[in-house]
């Protein structure tokens, strides 16, 4: 479980985090998203502790996250993938990391097999590795000490669609048995996948959070009748929203069998009745961040 309370980051006169308030809960995968400059990076340094917040508090497991005995053995952290250490092998870097976390020898690896590092790989220096093996080795170092959560940013940046179909399943398995997971992404649709939860940011507030069902299920139907103005009519009286559809029709928040009952009642013929579309997370994430966004152009 990871509680992030009023959790807030000035530098200067700029507020890169605002006021912001969520829990991650334990057996989900929670997906944390926002356009460029939102707020997410510096939000989970403040987490991991490597940012010292302005105002507001984030504990992990009940605890600061620098309170934490042994933090890495209940806390894996990928923050940056490219800052490990480029003249040492992967197998070096998991090697001292296992030592400092005091973790058993053999989970070396335990870790390199689960990551997909072959040994010959674990065998070079991490300045001859893509992106894709630098993330992989920064999964296998945030698991090495077998914690039960998992604060990662921008984990699937780089990896082939083999490598984030694995880094799915990984955090499937891992949400499964009870752990915590949460993740940045810029890919909307690989987070629309991944995520049970979803956090939505945009200029350091957070604009939206809750279940996927709940962000991206849009109740309502699109209806088209031989008389619009009367069916609008009928449907606001029966107490529903009712707007223009953009494709033609109207577009109302009454289920597709209501919309057919308060048709019938006023005795107005439908020429079409459709539920509405679930445009998804990418469209969710433009509409709740389009205020930021139009800010940051006019900026
Ligand atoms: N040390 C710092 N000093 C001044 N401003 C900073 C500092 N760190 C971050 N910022 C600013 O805070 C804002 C939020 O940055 P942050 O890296 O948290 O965003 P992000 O959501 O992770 O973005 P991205 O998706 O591009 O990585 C940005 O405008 C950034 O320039």
């Amino acid at each position: 479980m990871i509680t992030v309370e009023r959790l807030t980051k000035r530098y200067g006169g700029f507020t890169a985090v605002d006021d912001v308030s969520f829990t991650v809960r334990p057996g989900r995968v929670t997906g944390f998203l926002g356009p460029n400059g939102a707020g997410k990076s510096t939000a989970m340094r403040m987490m991991c502790g490597l940012t010292v917040p302005t105002a507001g508090t984030a504990t992990v497991l009940g605890k600061p996250y620098a309170a934490l005995p042994n933090p890495a053995r209940h806390v894996g952290v990928l923050l940056d993938a490219s800052a490990q250490h480029a003249g040492r092998t992967g197998r070096e870097t998991l090697t001292l990391a296992a030592i400092m976390v005091g973790a058993d020898r053999k989970r070396v690896d335990e870790m390199l097999d689960l990551v997909g590092l072959t040994p010959k790989e674990a065998g070079r220096r991490v300045r001859n590795y893509s992106l894709g093996m630098r993330q992989r080795l920064g999964i296998a170092t945030a698991l090495l000490g077998d914690p039960q959560v998992l604060i990662l940013d921008e984990p699937v940046n780089g990896l082939d669609p083999a490598g984030i179909r694995w880094m799915r399943s990984l955090l499937a398995g891992f949400a499964e048995q009870g752990g915590t997971v949460l993740l940045s992404s810029h890919l909307l649709l690989e987070m629309q996948e991944v995520s049970d939860d979803l956090i939505v940011i945009g200029g350091g507030k957070i604009v939206a959070q809750g279940s996927k069902e709940e962000l991206l299920s849009v109740p309502g139907s699109v209806v088209a009748s031989l008389d619009d103005v009367a069916l609008a009519t009928a449907l606001e009286r029966g107490g529903f929203e009712v707007t223009l559809h953009a494709g033609g029709g109207l577009a109302t928040s009454a289920q597709p069998e209501q919309v057919g009952v308060v048709a019938r009642d006023a005795a107005i013929a439908l020429t079409n009745l459709t539920l509405a579309q679930n445009h998804g997370l990418e469209e969710l994430f433009f509409n709740l961040t389009a205020e930021t966004a139009r800010e940051e152009v006019a900026a």
